[in-house]
């Protein structure tokens, strides 16, 4: 068994390329950056009227281009550290550097076989087939105008991996710290993540996961899996046993008939506060960085209703680029490069799960649209 916490063989691999969602970078940009996410999609204009006031609170920037750009340096850091020689690109599905061409600059530099990680941890439509999609049409882009193939590899959902949830759990606990001493101990521990339509999340996962026959299917078990996780090592470092936790939602958009996953996270403050919580942990498990729904939809509005409330919150930091993310990612990109070339390699992963698919099934995931080309699967 080859071990990819030490191996620098990235052998088939020429390239990693780290894929994101982008965001707008100044106020002219919200507006267009808005219809590329939304085209065709449904979303009635008075939900994206009030997203693109979120957005202009910032000033019209989105933060999550900039924690890339730290992510992408972090990553070259430790790549450069590791003796890893691997380039590393950043394209983004909905705004520049356009996914399309940091693909053409990849095939101009003279690379065949690259390695796709998506900013997104957790199985589902909107985090795994939606980014396989966009690679699939930015490919076929490429064929048209008569550009080299390449073939990309994303890698397997890293929610589970010790480098994504153990910087959590110590987040946690230093937001835990952050609360005034006499609550701390009786704080319960809010888990949220997206909200996602609830016929997206039954439908999330392989067609062969067990928890794709549960409700919420693999997307809502694996941040269960994750969210027990983190409340364990919680329990262990502060020798409370019986905190309550739970896990909850934000951002919902869609239209109001549509069901979407629940409760939300301002309801939840509110009930927790009704039945006596003295104070509240929010742990953004969902979100790889402080992008706008951490910024917006918890630094400012749950935040906002815990201060009506009278409720003590803390916040828990995200995983952004700390460097136990980013040598996760090292032994991502190294694990398969071993996988491919026909090595048995060790998977890690924490929880009950176990580590997820590299390649997804045809059925996973499926596009509630219907179905379309999407690359990197079997
Ligand atoms: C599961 C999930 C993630 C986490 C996984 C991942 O990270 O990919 C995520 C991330 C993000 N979502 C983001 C922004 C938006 N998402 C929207 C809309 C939607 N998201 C959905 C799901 C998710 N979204 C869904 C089911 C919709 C409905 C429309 C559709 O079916 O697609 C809309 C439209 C307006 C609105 O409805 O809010 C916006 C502006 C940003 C950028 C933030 C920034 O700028 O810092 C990021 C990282
Ligand atoms: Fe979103």
């Amino acid at each position: 068994m080859s071990d990819s916490r030490t191996s620098t063989d990235h052998a088939p691999y020429d390239a990693l390329l780290l894929l994101s969602f982008g965001g707008p970078e100044a106020p002219e940009d919200v507006v267009p950056f808005l219809e590329n996410v939304t085209r065709g999609r449904g979303i009635p204009k008075e939900r994206l009227a009030e997203v693109g006031k979120h957005y202009f609170l910032f000033g019209g920037v989105s933060p999550i281009n900039e924690q890339n750009r730290e992510l992408l340096a972090a990553l070259r850091k430790d790549f450069a550290e590791h003796g890893l020689d691997l380039p590393v690109y950043w394209g983004n599905r909905n705004w520049a550097p356009y996914l399309v061409d940091t693909l053409r600059e990849i095939a101009a530099d003279g690379h065949r076989r690259i390695a796709v990680l998506a900013t997104s941890a957790y199985a589902g439509y909107s985090g795994c087939r939606q980014y396989r999609e966009n690679l699939a049409d930015a490919l076929e882009q490429l064929a048209e105008e008569g550009l080299p193939e390449l073939r990309v590899d994303k890698l397997r959902h890293f929610y589970n991996h010790p480098g994504f949830v153990r910087p959590m759990a110590d987040a946690t606990l230093a937001a835990l710290a952050e609360l005034p001493a006499p609550v701390r101990d009786r704080a319960r521990l809010t888990f949220t993540t997206h909200s996602i339509p609830v016929a997206m999340a039954d439908s999330s996962g392989a067609p062969d996961d067990p928890a794709r026959d549960k409700p919420g299917g693999a997307y809502v078990a694996q941040h269960l899996d994750v969210a027990r996780q983190i409340a364990e090592a919680v329990a262990a470092a502060t020798g409370v046993a019986d905190r309550p936790w739970e896990l909850v939602y934000q951002s919902r958009s869609g239209a109001p008939h549509i069901p979407w996953l629940e409760p939300d996270i301002c309801d939840h403050l509110e009930a927790v506060h009704q039945a006596g919580a003295p104070a509240v942990v929010m742990v953004p498990i969902g979100f790889v960085s402080d992008h706008m729904e951490v910024r917006y939809d918890l630094d400012t509005e749950a935040v906002a209703k815990a201060a009506e409330l009278g409720l003590p919150v803390a916040r828990a930091a995200t995983v952004g680029a700390d460097p136990r993310f980013t040598a996760a990612v090292r032994e991502l990109v190294l694990e398969r490069a071993a996988t491919e070339r026909g090595r048995t390699v060790e998977r890690r992963a924490l929880g009950a799960l176990g580590p997820s698919h590299d390649r997804c099934a045809t059925a996973c995931c499926p596009n509630p649209r219907g179905p379309r080309p999407a690359a990197a699967q079997l």
